[in-house]
């Protein structure tokens, strides 16, 4: 098995870039995580729309979503080839930046953007059965709270940009938990380190709302429009880390690993638990909806 990441870089299978890529240089650009099971591109709706809003959102060109799809359909099928090993999953990380050029900060008027695409293996299981693709539950987990604040910024807000230094320091306090809690300077409950956060209290379903800090997942857009249609809706709050204790369920949600139980979460006020009893079915809704929903990638 292939450990490396296995990369194209604007169409083309190589991993070099020009060290003057504002990527490199500023952080300027952004990138989605996906999951790919079985030839199918997980929730690509929402990815789509994420990648779209961010290049709005950074005055970056307008991307075209039919040479990004084929880029990553040749990509799989070249890497499909290649790899000697039955594998049904890959990670695929879309980055894109305002490419070289300009000065210094000044970005140059006519950007001419990179395209980064990166395959990685997942360890998790994942499995293709007959009529449907199996994704794997995920255990629940004892979280800390972070020390590393999420810093406020409304213009980048909700973006996932490549300016993530405090993801990086927030992952980096965590020894053995596999995620931690991060609040920002207002002392608001943003999210996890690499995922959004839910909490079901007196029969509500809650998640924070990204104006002044975080990243606007995916799963967290999708698991949105999925509480609407079971019509209890969720409710996009400001939560502070007291409105935890007493919850029902808290879970954390991301592309990749779907949705994650929080069983336990240490503050400095001591170790909060949860029952997670609503917890299954939101599983159950995300799973389906992803073997639903997914993107067919094989090459016609
Ligand atoms: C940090 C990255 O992406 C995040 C990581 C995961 C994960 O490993 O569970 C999922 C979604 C992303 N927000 C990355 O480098 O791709």
């Amino acid at each position: 098995m292939n450990a490396q990441p296995i990369i194209w870089v604007n169409g083309r299978r190589q991993a070099d870039l020009p060290v003057t890529d504002r990527g490199l240089q500023y952080g300027d650009g952004f990138f989605t995580t996906a999951l790919i099971v079985c030839g199918r591109l997980l929730n690509w709706q929402a990815h789509w729309r994420r990648l779209q809003n961010s290049a709005v959102r950074l005055k970056m060109p307008e991307l075209c979503q039919a040479s990004l799809l084929a880029e990553i359909k040749n990509a799989l099928a070249e890497l499909t080839s290649i790899e000697t090993h039955a594998d049904n999953a890959w990670i695929l990380k879309i980055l894109i930046t305002r490419g070289s050029g300009g000065r210094g900060y000044q970005p140059p008027r006519e950007a001419e953007i990179t395209r980064i695409l990166q395959f990685s293996h997942t360890t998790d299981a994942f499995s293709c059965g007959a009529s449907a693709i199996e994704l794997p539950i995920q255990a629940a987990m004892s979280i800390p709270v972070c020390i590393t604040l999420s810093g406020m910024q409304p213009q980048l807000a909700g973006i996932k940009h490549l300016n993530r230094l405090e993801n990086v320091l927030a992952r980096a306090e965590l020894e053995e938990s596999p995620e931690g809690l991060m609040l920002n300077g207002a002392g608001e409950v943003i999210g996890g380190t690499q995922s959004n956060l839910f909490v079901v209290k007196d029969g509500r379903l809650l998640t924070p709302i990204l104006d002044l800090s975080g990243v606007e997942g995916t799963c967290r857009y999708q698991l949105l429009r999925l509480a609407e249609e079971q019509m209890q809706g969720a409710q996009e709050v400001r939560l502070k880390l007291l409105d935890l204790q007493g919850a029902d369920s808290v879970f954390l949600a991301n592309a990749v690993r779907g949705i994650m139980p929080v069983r336990e979460l240490k503050t400095g006020m001591g170790t909060w638990h949860f029952a997670n009893r609503e917890v299954a079915e939101w599983q159950r809704l995300w799973q389906k909806f992803q073997r639903e929903n997914g993107l067919d990638l094989h090459v016609d």
